[in-house]
């Protein structure tokens, strides 16, 4: 929790103590601070994807398109900039959700047979450290996701800044996403936690009885860690437990981050290495 929505809490709890009428005074005003935070995220979300299409793609390039909610606002650009400078764009999805954006949006589509070298990529992250690493994946699209950054010349990541972070596990408490097999699901559980220590579960779905099943018909584990590790050797060795497809772990792949800040600013930071 921010300090600033921490001390509006404290306010609002000593001007509404504890009585039946105040209690649903409280609510009302909890609720609207809860709907403010998140105008303010996606406010910011908007912010981080505009300023990164605009200033990383151009004329006759192939894009990698991310996947959720805050590619939903770098397409909304790409498609807008297409209208009004007639940019001849090819893009080139990272899921089912990034295909439909593309197609709705009437954007050209493109596969990675037709266009297997892209110009950049753009997409989300769950957090982001210090040096530009990330944990992907908690919508369940990080395999396709990889494949697509890992083909493009340039990788940008887009964000609010809730996902700015020293190290990883310090906003995002979910876990490093993993898709497997949904067969080797229990014994690469084991592994993960037998090695690295932690907690590792079976992501469940919502709205459907059983596991999320991904895009490529997997299954995802959530793997809560329990400190700082060198994220490059972990994700290179879990990719080894037979079983594993892919991380959520993107190490040393991102060149650039844009953050939408509370302020109404966007902070932009580099990896260490393209400085
Ligand atoms: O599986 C989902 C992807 O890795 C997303 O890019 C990531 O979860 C960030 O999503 P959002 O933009 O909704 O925070």
């Amino acid at each position: 929790m921010s300090v600033q929505r921490w001390v509006l809490l404290r306010h609002v709890s000593a001007a509404f103590p504890s009585s039946p009428s105040s209690r649903s005074c409280r609510t009302h005003v909890l609720g609207s601070i809860r709907s403010a935070a998140v105008n303010m995220a996606e406010e910011a979300k908007k912010r981080a994807a505009y300023c990164a299409v605009d200033s990383n793609v151009q004329n006759n390039q192939v894009v990698g398109v991310g996947s959720g909610s805050t590619i939903v606002y770098a397409v909304d650009r790409l498609a807008e900039r297409v209208r009004e400078e007639k940019l001849n764009i090819v893009c080139v999805p990272t899921s089912f959700q990034a295909r439909q954006l593309i197609l709705q949006h009437g954007l050209t589509l493109s596969d990675l047979e037709r266009h297997p070298e892209l110009d950049v990529a753009i997409d989300g992250a769950d957090e982001v450290d210090a040096e530009l690493a990330l944990i992907k994946g908690g919508g369940g699209c990080l395999t396709q996701e990889k494949i697509v950054a890992g083909c493009s010349k340039y990788f940008v990541v887009i964000a609010d800044y809730r996902k700015d972070s020293e190290a990883l596990g310090q906003q995002w408490k979910k876990g490093v996403p993993i898709e497997v097999i949904p067969m080797a699901y229990v014994p690469v559980s084991r592994m993960i936690a037998k090695r690295f220590g932690g907690e590792v579960n079976l992501r469940m779905a919502v709205s459907k009885a059983g596991p999320v099943v991904t895009d490529n018909s997997n299954f995802i584990l959530d793997w809560k860690f329990e400190r700082a590790q060198n994220w490059r050797e972990v994700n290179t060795a879990i990719k080894m437990i037979p079983g594993v497809v892919e991380t959520g772990l993107f190490v040393n792949m991102a060149q650039q981050a844009y953050f939408g800040m509370e302020d109404g600013s966007v902070k932009v930071r580099k990896a260490p290495i393209s400085e």
